[in-house]
């Protein structure tokens, strides 16, 4: 596991009486993508904002880069880059002359740098025509080309892939993964849809209602969404036996509640409940179980809406 990048503690956020976010602790570590996942309105932008400096917090503190004083966070800020809502896009621009302007704004020398980050983006080919006439997944990517500029260590998006066609979805997947991979970026990205970010993050933060209701990686994904056959028995030792010699077989675990999970078959339930019946074995339960992402993460927030 890399440094940790930032580390939130208890943060709160109330407006007038409304708290937004309760008790906020994540920690984020280098060089990963972190997806934060949660509805509308459920607090992904005001954390964000929060992080980025944008807003503040009601209660709570926050490390970044290790530093936790207002004002050591606020020189560290400089290795942040955020995108939250609208892109800021001069739509009379093409991509160059946009990425020309900010940089110019920022005080940064490299000339180079422009056709460097439109080529990262996959920009490169827009020539003269002007941002007003990019569909939006070329607006978001000239978006993050603007966030790029400062070469930030923490990249920060607030639903980037939100609106976007498949296509669109697929190159800023891509581009996250390449920005990770080559610069060992840091990404915190939010959606308000769990499956749209699956296999582009290496972890997920869900939150609901202003809370963190998990944090967990790909893997810790991957397995509680897993499919296998329940297989319960009064006999699980015979039941592995059958499964070994007659359906060769070793994809599965006994669990310490005589139930085995068989993580093959799952098209062929039919063939297994047949070989457990032929040799004997007398079945308590059998039952195909695991998770959709969609269904997990309803089933995490309570399951009260659609997403
Ligand atoms: N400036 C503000 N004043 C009062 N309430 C606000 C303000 N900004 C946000 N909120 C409220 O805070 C809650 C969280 O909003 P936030 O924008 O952080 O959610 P979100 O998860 O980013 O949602 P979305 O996906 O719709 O952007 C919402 O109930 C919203 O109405």
């Amino acid at each position: 596991m890399g440094e940790t990048i930032l580390k939130t503690n208890q943060l709160k956020k109330t407006y007038k009486k409304h708290t937004v976010l309760h008790d906020v602790s994540i920690e984020l570590k280098e060089g990963r993508i972190y997806g934060l996942i949660g509805e509308n309105g459920a607090g992904k932008s005001t954390l964000m904002k929060i992080i980025s400096g944008i807003s503040f917090q009601t209660e709570g503190s926050f490390e970044l880069f290790g530093k936790s004083s207002d004002k050591e966070i606020q020189l560290q800020r400089k290795r942040i880059a955020s995108m939250i809502e609208q892109p800021a896009i001069s739509p009379d621009m093409t991509a160059k002359g946009n990425l020309k302007y900010h940089r110019l704004m920022r005080g940064i020398p490299n000339e180079e740098l422009e056709d460097e980050i439109l080529q990262l983006v996959g920009l490169t080919s827009t020539n003269n025509k002007k941002a007003k006439h990019f569909s939006l997944g070329m607006k978001q990517r000239l978006g993050i080309a603007i966030a790029l500029l400062t070469n930030p260590e923490l990249l920060i998006l607030d639903e980037p892939v939100n609106g976007l066609d498949p296509i669109g979805v697929v190159e800023i997947r891509q581009l996250l993964t390449r920005l990770c991979e080559e610069r060992q970026m840091t990404i915190l990205i939010s959606s308000h849809n769990l499956p749209e970010l699956y296999q582009t993050t290496t972890d997920y933060i869900i939150i609901h209602k202003g809370k963190i209701m998990k944090q967990m990686t790909q893997q810790q994904l991957d397995e509680e969404c897993r499919h296998y056959i329940r297989i319960g028995c009064t006999a699980p030792e015979q039941c592995a036996h059958v499964l070994e010699t007659n359906l060769k077989t070793q994809n599965f675990q006994v669990m310490p509640n005589k139930t085995i999970k068989l993580y093959d078959f799952l098209e062929d339930l039919g063939d297994v409940s047949t070989a457990l019946f032929e040799n004997g074995v007398t079945l308590t339960e059998f039952s195909l179980q695991g998770d959709t992402l969609e269904n997990y993460f309803l089933t995490l927030i309570g399951g009260e809406h659609h997403v």
